[in-house]
């Protein structure tokens, strides 16, 4: 609030001194002379529209009669009325504008007035302090969030402030997040630029295309003029050939560069794009495992595509337009379009939301069509679609009444000065004080004044569009990793895995408990089969081991270096998972079983491949190694996709080897095929086994029973089945352990 008003008293005062001082200098030179200023505010001299400064001292009362409205209206808080207002200043500024611009004509009647340093002063301040009060308000409006949101929310009702801010902090709350802060317009802006700043060679090629251009334009209308002047004063052929002439290489030069200038930056657009794009996909990648549980794929999907489009594509052509009209036309009505900008800001932003929800919708049904199909819900689920869309719609119905209501701003802009001008023009020509000619071009230079106005304008609209898309792409850049994947160490491992007193929760259920105070110690090359119930925590062990998390307290430790300290890909290298529904790429056998493994050769490949059973088929296919999976492995069976996925794990050659019950999903000759493999591949590493079948668990030299997130007992199946009060005798009584076999695996 200090800072509001210490900014208004300032801007008072400025305004105050520079206008009066204007009328002190109404003389052909630059002696001031105060008692011209008392003689105009007084109305000592008869007052005459075209030699008369006072008009700027009623335009003066009135910015700070809104100035003090605007304070007294901020110490009442009344933030209604600031929106009302707000619009009264906006017309008060484009009507300060287009008037001094007409009484600037007016003064240049007397050609002697264009020697007055006040003329020049007082015109050039009044067209000044209409865009600094816009932006003064601006910044009230931007320094009064409540105001602000409210104004937003009139527009935009279903998306109210409170509810938006309630669902993202319930969402954080849950992802154990704090709100990340809104990152301030200028900031962002900065970040936007930023972008097309690391291309600044193929933006400063376009800008010097863009300055010829431009050049070879301002002088079309001047051209125009005379071509039209040589036609309505008959001056003959030869004069028309000679202005033609001039006009043929001037729209030449400017089409020449002019197409130069946009190949420029439509490149430009397309690296932004890719620097984008790969920026928020870095960021993405390098997320904690907890980001993926809270985040939609979907949503991401659609930040990384169509936001970051939108980023791309507006930011450069923006700048691209910005440009021109700069060049073209320095020192514009930018402010007066506040309000259309942070509407178009937050409406973008609310129209990317509900693209990416429809977006993460369609994805997830299309990606399970054997489900909608086999419960036959293709109906309801285009019915949900609809609601999707009617949501993108409702915004975009929001969005078109924002433009409606800008474009007849702009259009008021633009055709009051035409009308104004063309009055007063035709006063002069009718008077003989202006040749027709002149007043053409006049005409021609004013209209491409207010196309340029018009594109700035448009500029600034456009570019709190990609602010709006941008919020959320940046936020998903900045997020930090809950924890870093910066270990250093890269030890020779023989393979002992300890869990140490380690308790665990998700970061998504901060009130859950998984793991409480856990010991749990896996020696070199032993096999450990984890049994317990389902939910006991069993995967979330080998999430930690796969250091997917963080233990909440408690230590995990690789030949007693904690995993967190050991290097993120040496460790990788050293233990190898086989999930429970093995995960192949689009691409060959080959691609798979060498993903992530650069060091392995040709011949390792083949070693793990045969090892794994994957040889035994692979050698039957027409392409061989070279036989395409198919997207998510569809091209291959289940059998096939696990053999697969051990091979790869393999590769590496492990000292630590994890299955998640990676044989549960198989029938009996293809498990007996992975079996075959991963008992081949137990000698000389550690293995640590999820699994349901006694058969497995019985050859395990170590069973850790597993329940409500402790360690309940442990041994060998001999050692546990004499404890006949233990858990893992009843689940094995109670059949539970091998509840997943048909029949004759079972005990
Ligand atoms: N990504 C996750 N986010 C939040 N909670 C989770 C997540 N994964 C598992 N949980 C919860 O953690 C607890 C332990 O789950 P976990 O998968 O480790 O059990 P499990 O012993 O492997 O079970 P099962 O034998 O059924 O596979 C359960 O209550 C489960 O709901």
């Amino acid at each position: 609030m200090r800072r509001i008003s210490l900014l208004l008293v300032v801007y008072e005062i400025f305004d105050w001194v520079i206008t009066l001082t204007s009328f002190g200098f109404f003389a052909p030179s630059f002696v001031f002379n105060s008692t011209q200023i008392i003689s105009t505010i007084t109305f000592e001299e008869q007052y005459h529209f075209t030699t008369s400064p006072f008009d700027f001292f009623i335009l003066l009362l009135i910015r700070q009669l809104l100035i003090f409205v605007a304070v007294i209206l901020q110490i009442f808080n009344n933030d209604q009325a600031v929106k009302k207002l707000f619009i009264i200043v906006s017309f008060s500024s484009i009507f300060t504008y287009s008037f001094s611009l007409v009484k600037f004509l007016a003064f240049s009647e007397d050609t002697e007035f264009l020697y007055y340093p006040g003329v020049w002063s007082s015109v050039g301040w009044a067209l000044i302090s209409s865009t600094s009060l816009v932006g003064l308000w601006y910044f009230i409006l931007s320094n009064n969030q409540f105001n602000y949101q409210r104004l937003i929310n009139n527009v935009t009702p279903e998306y109210s402030s409170e509810s938006e801010n309630s669902n993202s902090n319930s969402e954080n709350v849950e992802n154990g997040t704090s709100t990340p802060p809104r990152v301030p317009l200028h900031k962002h802006l900065m970040k936007l630029f930023s972008y097309c700043g690391q291309q600044w060679q193929w933006f400063l090629l376009g800008f010097i295309f863009l300055n010829i251009y431009a050049v070879a334009r301002v002088f079309i209308p001047s051209y125009t003029a005379q071509v039209i002047a040589d036609i309505v004063n008959k001056r003959g052929l030869s004069a028309l050939i000679h202005s033609v002439l001039v006009l043929c290489v001037l729209t030449g030069t400017s089409s020449f560069f002019g197409g130069l200038r946009g190949g420029s930056f439509d490149y430009a657009t397309a690296l932004v794009s890719n620097r984008v794009r790969l920026d928020l996909f870095t960021s993405l990648v390098n997320q904690d495992i907890s980001f993926f549980d809270t985040t939609k794929t979907g949503e991401t999907m659609s930040r990384l595509t169509s936001d970051c489009q939108t980023i791309s594509s507006t930011v450069s052509t923006n700048v691209n337009v910005f440009l021109r009209n700069g060049v073209m036309l320095i020192g514009a009505l930018v402010f007066m379009f506040v309000m259309s900008w942070r509407l178009a800001m937050k409406i973008s932003e609310k129209l990317q939301e509900t693209i990416a929800n429809a977006n993460q919708m369609a994805e997830e049904i299309l990606s399970t069509m054997r489900t909608v199909r086999s419960f036959a819900c293709e109906k309801r689920e285009v019915n949900r679609f609809h609601n999707h869309l009617d949501s993108t719609l409702s915004v975009n119905r929001k969005r078109a009444i924002a433009y409606m209501g800008y474009t007849w701003n702009n259009e008021f802009c633009d055709n009051a000065i035409l009308v104004a001008v063309l009055f007063y023009g035709g006063h002069l020509v009718m008077t003989d004080k202006m040749a027709k000619e002149e007043l053409i071009t006049f005409l021609l230079y004013q209209m491409q004044l207010g196309e340029n106005l018009y594109n700035l304008s448009y500029v600034i609209s456009g570019l709190m569009e990609a602010v709006g898309a941008s919020r959320k792409v940046f936020e998903l850049m900045n997020r930090q990793p809950q924890f870093a994947l910066d270990g250093l160490e890269k030890p020779i491992v023989n393979g002992n895995i300890r869990f140490e007193n380690v308790s665990f929760n998700y970061p998504s259920r901060p009130n859950n408990p998984v793991l409480k105070d856990l010991t749990l110690n896996i020696n070199a090359g032993e096999t450990v089969a984890l049994v317990g119930p389902s939910g006991g925590g069993k995967s979330s062990i080998v999430s930690l081991i796969e250091h997917f998390y963080e233990p909440n307290s408690g230590k995990i430790t690789l030949d007693n270096i904690e995993v967190r300290d050991i290097n993120h890909v040496y460790y990788h290298q050293k233990i190898a998972l086989v999930a429970q529904e093995p995960i192949l790429y689009e691409g060959s056998v080959r691609h798979n079983i060498l993903y992530g493994c650069d060091f392995a050769t040709e011949d390792d490949m083949l070693k793990a491949a045969e090892m794994a059973n994957v040889h035994e088929f692979v050698k039957d296919l027409e392409k061989g190694y070279d036989t395409n999976c198919g997207e998510k492995g569809v091209q291959m069976s289940g059998g096939q996709k696990q053999r697969i996925a051990i091979a790869r794990a393999l590769v590496r050659n492990p000292a630590v080897l994890i299955l998640d019950e990676a044989t549960s999903a198989l029938d009996a000759e293809s498990e007996a095929l992975v079996q075959q493999a991963l008992n081949r591949c137990a000698k000389e590493r550690t293995v640590l086994i999820i699994a349901h079948r006694l058969s497995t668990i019985e050859k395990a030299d170590k069973i850790a029973v597993i329940s409500k997130g402790t360690l309940v007992q442990t041994g060998s199946h001999r050692e546990l089945m004499n404890d006949q009060e233990g858990l893992y005798y009843s689940l094995v009584s109670r059949q539970i352990l091998n509840a997943k076999v048909d029949g004759d695996d079972a005990m």
